[in-house]
């Protein structure tokens, strides 16, 4: 299974920026065999990415509506990343779930409805610190994988995402992150059989260039979402060369 490098700029970078970006990526890129670059950026950058993105570099949205279309003010449909050209789109994003009251159900819809029009949902988990310091790490998140994955198929990528580690510079250590990945996996096998074993689980969380060979390096973790490491070219380079 190939790693996969999801660059979450979160709000960040006009379409001029992520032109200049996808540009300076172009000039400096070389593949790394057996990883996948995706940049999940604002809906309103992708046709920048698109036409200036390196050839083998996917991008996609950071959300979706769950509905298909019509009187939604302010959304961004399943059908518009595609016809832009996103391979992936975030769902439920602890940013989101916190700021946007999304709830499992939300997220599973949201879900579902990228599956539908041919896109690969990055479906995010993960606790609060209040959650951790009760050691309720492990069932809270597989209770909340188990609402966010209702009815949604095997074309799915899962990123545990613990919050307390999201921008604060503090990263759970990579035996944190393979104990929520193998317990996800394990879910997965439950919920979807031998299928479970090609699902890529993601770790998210100040992962930067010296701490991502090591967390990547864990048998269930199968590559990264990455805030803040992901704003500049030469950390997004320095990332993939360390996963050599
Ligand atoms: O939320 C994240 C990626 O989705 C993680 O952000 P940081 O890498 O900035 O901690």
């Amino acid at each position: 299974m190939t790693i996969l490098l999801a660059l979450n700029w979160k709000m960040n970078k006009t379409p001029t920026e992520a032109r200049s970006w996808a540009q300076e990526l172009g000039e400096k890129y070389a593949q790394v065999e057996g990883v996948e670059l995706a940049v999940m950026a604002p809906a309103l950058d992708l046709s920048a990415l698109s036409a200036n993105l390196p050839a083998g570099v996917a991008f996609g949205g950071q959300d979706v509506s769950e509905h298909e279309s019509g009187a939604y003010t302010g959304e961004v449909s399943a059908a518009m990343l595609k016809d832009a050209g996103a391979g992936y789109v975030v769902v439920g994003h602890s940013e989101r779930r916190e700021y946007h009251a999304e709830t499992d159900a939300q997220v599973a819809a949201k879900a579902r409805q990228a599956q539908k029009n041919g896109l690969i949902p990055i479906v995010c988990v993960g606790e609060k610190l209040e959650v951790r310091e009760k050691s309720e790490h492990v069932p809270f998140t597989l209770a909340q994988l188990a609402g966010s994955l209702e009815g949604v198929g095997t074309d799915v990528v899962i990123a545990y995402e613990p919050v307390w580690a999201i921008g604060t510079g503090k990263t759970a250590t990579a035996d944190d992150a393979e104990e929520l990945a193998a317990a996800i996996r394990n879910a997965l096998k439950q919920q979807y059989g031998e299928k479970a074993a090609g699902i890529r689980v993601l770790y998210g969380g100040s992962v930067k260039p010296d701490n991502i060979a090591e967390i990547c390096g864990k048998p269930n973790v199968n590559g990264a979402l990455v805030g803040g490491a992901s704003l500049k070219v030469p950390d997004v380079l320095g990332m993939q060369d360390a996963l050599k």
